[in-house]
């Protein structure tokens, strides 16, 4: 089990610069023990080069990064004894099998136990005398979950972890990663799959052109989501008479619905509702990916109703 008090993966300031606006910029993680972080961001934006100086990999420029009080570089193979990694790209040798290869990774990190490993296999239907060059990407993901899954680390780094897996594997891997949150350990996880970040994760952290935009809890997330509505009114005129009284051309047809985004007065809504004839009103909570749009797009959020 994980030491609860400190962060267990912390990244502070870190400054690596790549020239001509690549890189990562000041950026300051914290994740602890028990805790999962989703990291969030457009191609590009620096998640993996975080998640490269976490592992040791790179050298910071400028800052510092340290899981479990060590800092990742000059002390690797301590922090690496702890830790799993399952990188975005996939580098699992391809003249191996699952097993040869899974029994390389074990020995490297003089793993005696293997009974974490079978698990994973039988959870993840892996077939480990298959040859990994000759595998789906699915399949070559499911070797490189196991690998970083099957010695019980206390800290987890999780690039873009479900990409190729079918739904039915990808929710085997999000009751996992549920596993190991409940067991103490440290997750940070990067992911382009909005619904997945909501699901697996606590917090989340917003990056973008190599800064952090934004750092908030899942808590938080859904505090600012707004709902829409979907109004269906008893006539397309009575639709047209609410398209004129919002300065809007009246669309043509019969259509007599109207949607309406980021709505955050639903009382203001329905009052004016009442001056209507309504046949039905249905409402939809706001997608974790439409709240952030506009950090992808580089705009300012947009106004809100
Ligand atoms: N070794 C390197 N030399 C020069 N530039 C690099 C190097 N490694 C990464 N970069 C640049 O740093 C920026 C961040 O890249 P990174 O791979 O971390 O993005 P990412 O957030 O993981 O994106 P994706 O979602 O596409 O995987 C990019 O502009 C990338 O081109």
């Amino acid at each position: 089990m994980v030491n609860a008090s400190a962060a267990a993966i912390c990244a502070r300031g870190l400054t690596k610069d790549y020239g001509r606006g690549r890189g990562v910029f000041d950026v300051n993680l914290e994740v602890a023990a028990g805790e999962v972080l989703g990291f969030l961001g457009p191609n590009g934006a620096g998640k993996t080069v975080t998640m490269r100086h976490l592992m040791g990999f790179i050298k910071p420029q400028k800052g510092t990064v340290e899981i479990l009080g060590h800092d990742c570089f000059r002390e690797r193979p301590r922090v690496q004894a702890r830790l799993g990694y399952l990188p975005g790209e996939n580098v699992c040798m391809k003249e191996m099998t699952a097993r040869s290869f899974l029994d390389l990774m074990a020995g490297m990190r003089g793993l005696r136990d293997r009974s974490r490993m079978r698990e994973l296999v039988d959870v993840f239907d892996l077939d480990l005398g298959a040859r990994i060059g000759g595998m789906s990407k699915g399949n070559r993901q499911k070797v490189a979950i196991v690998a970083a899954f099957m010695a019980r680390p206390d800290v987890l780094l999780l690039d873009e972890p479900t990409s190729g897996l079918d739904p039915l594997m990808q929710e085997r891997f999000l009751d996992l990663v549920e596993e190991e949150r409940t067991r103490g350990v440290a997750i940070l996880l990067s992911s382009h799959i909005f619904e997945e970040v909501g699901r697996a994760c606590d917090r989340v952290a917003f990056i973008r052109a190599g800064r952090v935009a934004m750092t908030c809890t899942m808590d938080e997330v859904r505090s600012m989501r707004s709902r829409g509505y979907t109004i269906e009114f008893s006539s397309a005129r009575e639709r047209s008479r609410w398209e004129l009284a919002h300065g809007n051309e009246p669309a043509k047809g019969e259509a007599r619905g109207v949607e309406l985004r980021d709505v955050r007065d639903v009382n203001a809504l329905i009052r004016e509702l009442s001056f209507y004839d309504v046949a039905s009103v249905t409402s939809r909570e706001q997608t974790l990916e439409e709240l952030f749009l506009h950090l992808y797009e580089g705009d300012e959020p947009s106004g809100q109703r």
